[in-house]
């Protein structure tokens, strides 16, 4: 059976930058993949040719086993795209926007209301079918531009930061939203926000500068979550000297008079024992939240060891 997605060998330059090079990929199941990395990275690029928007520099992508290039018509059949502006006709009701995006997927005539009647239902907009798509919230008009990327069943759903801009709200349902189309089908989304990824995908592909430096699943990725810190407030603050007497502290620095950070190496039971000790020398501990590690940090050290 052809793999939903393959990519070999991909690279891409604009002029004379190189945005995104020799990306291998495949994807074989349905889920949410999540490609994240930070501004200017490469996503947009990945995704734009992707679905066929941009021509690759390098290298092939094939859709359900159709070249993008040479068979562009037979993969687009297979890609539904939400590019990071959802190209919306905001002068149209749902309706209409959603009859004219099936006629540019060529689905058949007599199949068309049926079409647009089911990618309404999947994405909660049945009651809006006659409002004017600048009349709607932008959560709505995101559902708008999901319901023309599913109008078609493609098997594979690219999202260009499909959550970037929804309030908190709008947020939840959107996420709802994309775990279920995901069940059909395949959701590739991007995010330079490593939480957004975490919530909603089941396997994460690290970008930076043009380059995978991660790619493997959400459990594995957490691996690299692991508190190595943990933020400790006092009430009656120790010295360096008494917190580097608990075992398993490497490090310990105070933020303010009252607050200390504490760096301990992957053991578990350390949060035990700075209790313990705190309640044998009266330290009076307030708080004490272990920190997971910053997405800067995690870059650093991924990109750091796919270099060596
Ligand atoms: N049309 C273009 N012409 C020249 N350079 C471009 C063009 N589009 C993107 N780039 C450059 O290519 C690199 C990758 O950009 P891309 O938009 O793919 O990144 P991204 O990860 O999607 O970032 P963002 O989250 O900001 O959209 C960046 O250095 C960007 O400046």
């Amino acid at each position: 059976m052809s793999s939903i997605l393959k990519i070999e060998k991909l690279s891409h330059r604009y002029a004379t930058n190189w945005a995104v090079r020799d990306i291998n990929l495949e994807i074989q199941q349905n889920g949410v993949i999540g490609l994240l990395g930070s501004n200017g990275a490469g996503k947009s690029t990945i995704m734009n040719i992707v679905c066929g928007v941009l021509n690759q520099t390098e290298g092939q992508v094939t859709i359900n086993g159709a070249d993008t290039r040479k068979e562009s018509e037979l993969a687009k059949q297979h890609i539904g795209f939400l590019p990071q502006n959802p190209p919306l006709y905001t002068d149209l009701t749902v309706n209409e926007y959603l009859t004219y995006t099936a006629e540019l997927r060529m689905i058949e005539g007599g199949k068309i209301k049926a079409a647009v009647e089911e990618a309404k239902e999947k994405t909660g907009i049945a009651h809006f079918s006659s409002r004017l798509i600048k009349n709607l919230s932008g959560g709505y008009r995101q559902r708008v531009g999901i319901a023309q990327a599913i109008i078609h069943k493609p098997k594979l759903v690219v999202m260009d930061e499909p959550t970037n801009g929804l309030d908190p709200n709008q947020l939840i349902e959107a996420r709802k939203l994309i775990r279920e189309i995901s069940q059909e089908r395949t959701v590739l989304l991007s995010s330079h926000i490593l939480s957004e990824i975490h919530l909603l995908c089941r396997e994460v592909i690290m970008i930076e500068s043009g380059r995978i430096i991660f790619s493997d699943t959400m459990d594995a990725f957490n691996n690299y979550l692991q508190p190595h810190s943990l933020l400790v407030k006092f009430g009656n603050p120790p010295s360096i000297t008494d917190l580097m007497q608990v075992k398993g502290i490497t490090k310990a620095e105070f933020l303010t008079d009252k607050q200390a950070r504490i760096f301990f190496d992957g053991d578990e039971e350390i949060a035990e024992r700075v209790i313990a000790a705190g309640v044998s020398q009266e330290w009076r501990i307030r708080e004490i939240n272990p920190e997971k590690g910053l997405l800067d940090d995690i870059f650093k050290q991924l990109s750091s060891q796919s270099l060596q």
